[in-house]
């Protein structure tokens, strides 16, 4: 997995059919997504259930390209080295998870994963200024996690300022949460490289119509690149 700044879009798979999931994955790639997003819920940290590393294991055969595990689950710790086992390339933990973001970040890269660090739409940027350099990606969250679907919160502010704080590191910017072909220009303007979006991409699609996913990966990519045309 080499580091660039292109824009990458991450169909996150929370918006797929939970019954063919194999399908799905393999229809959301032949369309065009540059990674897959995997949500990963345990109802404690958010208020939603998805699945687990055996699940996630299950998916990895289908995945060509990154596969980008979200992991919105208190404590992470004791899990890492069943998503390193579950073939995940990044794994994402919450900076609001636990009192040690730091260590589960160095975890994360002795296991062999790439790290990211998520932040809350109430978390500043502020609390990842003393892991940049352990980190290979952050995560901002556009809505509360927990559910697909939900209204972009405007957090661009946020982003500029991470991209600030970032520098010349290869740290990537995400953004997870209402990303669609009206708000893909406003994250990306303000330096974020990889797009997760969910429903906007799955709408109006199946695995028997999977050239609607592709219409709407080029979109969102449209409306994102746009912005440098
Ligand atoms: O982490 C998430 C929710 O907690 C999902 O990745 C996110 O919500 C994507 O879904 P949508 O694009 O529909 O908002
Ligand atoms: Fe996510």
């Amino acid at each position: 997995m080499s580091f660039d700044r292109k824009i990458k879009i991450a169909p996150s798979i929370l918006s797929a059919d939970f019954a063919n999931f194999g399908a799905e994955i393999r229809a959301i790639e032949a369309e065009g997504a540059d990674w897959v997003h995997v949500d990963v819920m345990d109802g404690h940290f958010v208020p939603n259930l998805t699945f687990g590393p055996m699940a996630v294991k299950a998916f990895r055969p289908h995945v060509k390209t990154v596969m980008d595990v979200h992991l919105m689950i208190a404590p992470v710790d004791p899990y890492i080295d069943a998503y390193a086992d579950a073939g995940a390339d990044v794994l994402t933990a919450h900076v609001e998870a636990g009192p040690h973001i730091h260590r589960t970040l160095q975890a994360i890269r002795g296991a062999g994963m790439k790290a990211g660090a998520a932040l809350n739409p109430g978390t500043p940027a502020e609390a990842v200024a003393h892991l940049l350099d352990l980190t290979d990606l952050i995560c901002v969250m556009t809505v509360n996690p927990g559910f697909g679907g939900q209204k972009f919160i405007d957090m661009t502010a946020k982003i500029a300022r991470l991209r600030q704080m970032i520098g010349d590191r290869p740290v990537h910017i995400e953004i997870d949460g209402g990303v669609d072909p009206k708000t893909a220009p406003l994250v990306a303007r303000a330096g974020a490289d990889v797009l997760v979006a969910g429903s906007a991409v799955f709408r109006g699609g199946s695995v028997d119509k999977p050239e609607v996913y592709g219409q709407n990966i080029r979109e969102i990519r449209a409306a994102a690149e746009g912005v440098w045309a």
